[in-house]
């Protein structure tokens, strides 16, 4: 008994039975109607040859359309019309599935009565013909129930008739786009109302979210866009990404990193047919997602990535909060000053190697903005990747004041700061104050919807995320203004795959002896002006900036740029 409920409701969950169940249930209908009609004609053309079947076929379908109303009424009375009539529809197809099969029926019957073999020909015939009219017009009713769909979900939510889902593009079965068209005094103005609609249709697009990892990576992918000035929402369906990308040299050019392959109608640029979503990083960045979904290895690829294309002139520090040493790779390398993994390591990177110089780089930063200093600051981009930070800042709460004075100082200067967390939602997660700060955002695999909520704030815009399968190495990317699903590049560990080695920068000298993490000698101390730093000694006169070499505002982009190597 348990074996059929549990194989029953694999039936009910799988979209092949159900469209059959479906297909078949709408094509005998429909097929029942062709027999009713063929019936119907056939007798009319031999003359009504019996009273007695007239008689009955003249009591008959009055009663039909009688009972059918009745059935309409009765089901939906209370509501608007649309559902009373939907009801009356349903009601009209099941009479006439009755009235056709009694037309089908009754004559094999009769013609079996003496002659056997002719009956059982004649139902053979009906029932092929019921079975194939049912296969053939499967795409067409398919179709037609999705967009039936759509149009009752739209209604639903609009709550008014002239919302009108059209132009729809297939591929066989598949809704390649479909536009959706509200009244102009909608209030399509409101944030809520337009999380509704955009739910409920994908929702009915994509199904209830999904209970597996299978199910999720079946789900189709849909983008939503909304036309303010046409009254309008356009639903596509993204085509489906790799399920893995080899890291390699895109060679695309000094200063950007590839972020992964992504829609051909999103890439930056294509190189040897894959289209690339390219990334010049200018803000810090939030990179969300749950466990094993490729958050560690994607910015591992992209760390690397970016080293080797000049992306982080200025160097990289990382903290790894969760210690599982996704990071280790990059120990040793050139350009990356340290890879921190406990609670000691943590509190030197952060407090004797990062704080420093980023308070360095923000007091010269001043001192030129503030006309102190004659020599603009040249800033070289650098990188925090800091992994985890709640589980660093739960095991060194000291820490929190070094890491609120990143969240402040750290872009302007010319620091750029990666926060990687699995929980969004959860308190406490990424501090307020740098939380603020994170406006690039990016999100492996899928997300709850509060998940989803609180990594795109930012947007208004989060049911976006609820459409990324839980495939390692999919993301969803905020960047710009821009949403684009990629495929992250998988970069091996070397230790793991010798042949990554290539793509790796080169390791550095041997670390000095004595230096407890190989990361070299910090940085010298920041020097506060009342300290007596070189150009807080003798602060020039406002004017004198005139006579710098290059009097144009400080900006730490701009300063990073001049320092790239091309
Ligand atoms: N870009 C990718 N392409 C294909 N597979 C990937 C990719 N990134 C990660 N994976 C696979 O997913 C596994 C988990 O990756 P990773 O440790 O980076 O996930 P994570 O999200 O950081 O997990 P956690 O938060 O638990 O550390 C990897 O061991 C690898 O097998």
């Amino acid at each position: 008994m348990r074996a059929w409920v549990e194989l029953a409701d694999r039936a009910d969950r799988s979209m092949l039975v159900r469209e059959t169940r479906n297909a078949l249930a709408d094509g005998a209908r429909w097929g029942w109607a062709a027999v009713l009609v063929a019936a119907a004609s056939v007798w009319v053309a031999r003359g009504l040859p019996s009273p007695a079947t007239a008689a009955a076929a003249v009591l008959l379908l009055p009663v039909a359309a009688g009972l059918a109303w009745w059935r309409g009424w009765r089901l939906a009375w209370r509501d608007d019309p649309i559902d009373r009539r939907a009801a009356a529809a349903s009601a009209a197809r099941r009479w006439t599935t009755g009235l056709g099969l009694v037309a089908a029926v009754v004559p094999a019957l009769w013609l079996a009565a003496g002659r056997p073999l002719l009956g059982v020909a004649v139902a053979l015939v009906v029932v092929a013909a019921l079975a194939e009219l049912a296969i053939v017009t499967i795409p067409a009713r398919t179709r037609a129930r999705i967009l039936r769909r759509l149009r009752i979900g739209a209604r639903a939510v609009a709550r008014d008739e002239a919302v009108q889902v059209g132009r729809a593009l297939w591929s066989g079965m598949t809704l390649d786009r479909v536009q959706v068209t509200y009244p102009a005094d909608w209030a399509a103005h409101s944030e809520t109302r337009r999380d509704d609609l955009t739910g409920r249709l994908m929702w009915e697009l994509c199904g209830p979210p999904p209970r597996t990892p299978a199910e999720a990576v079946r789900r189709p992918d849909y983008l939503v866009a909304f036309d303010a000035a046409a009254c309008r929402i356009t639903l596509a369906r993204m085509p489906s990404l790799p399920r893995r990308l080899a890291a390699r040299d895109w060679r695309q050019g000094p200063g950007r990193i590839v972020l992964g392959q992504t829609h051909g109608e999103t890439a930056d640029r294509t190189a040897d047919g894959v289209p690339l979503a390219l990334y010049e990083p200018t803000a810090h960045a939030l990179i969300v997602g749950g466990t094993q979904h490729g958050k560690s290895s994607g910015v591992r690829a992209w760390v690397v990535d970016g080293l080797t294309h000049g992306v982080w002139p200025g160097g990289v520090w990382a903290v790894d909060g969760k210690g599982g040493g996704t990071l280790a790779p990059l120990l040793g390398r050139r350009g990356v000053h340290a890879v921190a993994h406990t609670p000691e390591e943590w509190a030197h990177v952060l407090e004797d190697l990062v704080a420093p110089e980023v308070a360095r780089r923000y007091a010269e930063m001043l001192d030129w903005r503030a006309g102190r200093s004659t020599t603009r600051p040249d800033h070289p981009r650098a990188l925090v990747v800091l992994d985890e930070l709640q589980q660093v800042l739960l095991s060194r709460p000291d820490l929190a004041a070094v890491v609120e004075t990143l969240a402040r100082q750290a872009l302007e200067s010319g620091v750029i700061l990666w926060v990687i967390t699995q929980r969004p939602d959860a308190r406490d997660a990424v501090p307020g104050a740098m939380r603020d700060q994170l406006l690039d955002r990016i999100t492996f695999g899928p997300l709850s919807s509060a998940g989803a909520k609180m990594s795109f704030d930012v947007a208004g815009d989060w049911h976006r995320a609820m459409g990324v399968a839980p495939i390692p190495g999919r993301a969803l990317t905020w960047i710009g203004g821009v949403w684009r699903t990629v495929q992250v590049p998988w970069l091996p560990i070397p230790a793991d795959a010798p042949s990554a080695e290539r793509l790796y920068p080169r390791r550095a000298a041997r670390p000095a002896a004595g230096d407890p993490y190989g990361y070299g000698p910090p940085p010298p101390r920041a020097q506060s002006p009342a300290s007596g730093s070189a150009s807080s000694a003798t602060p020039p006169r406002p004017d004198s900036r005139s006579a710098a070499p290059d009097d144009a505002e400080y900006d730490p982009a701009t300063a990073r740029r001049r320092r790239r190597p091309q």
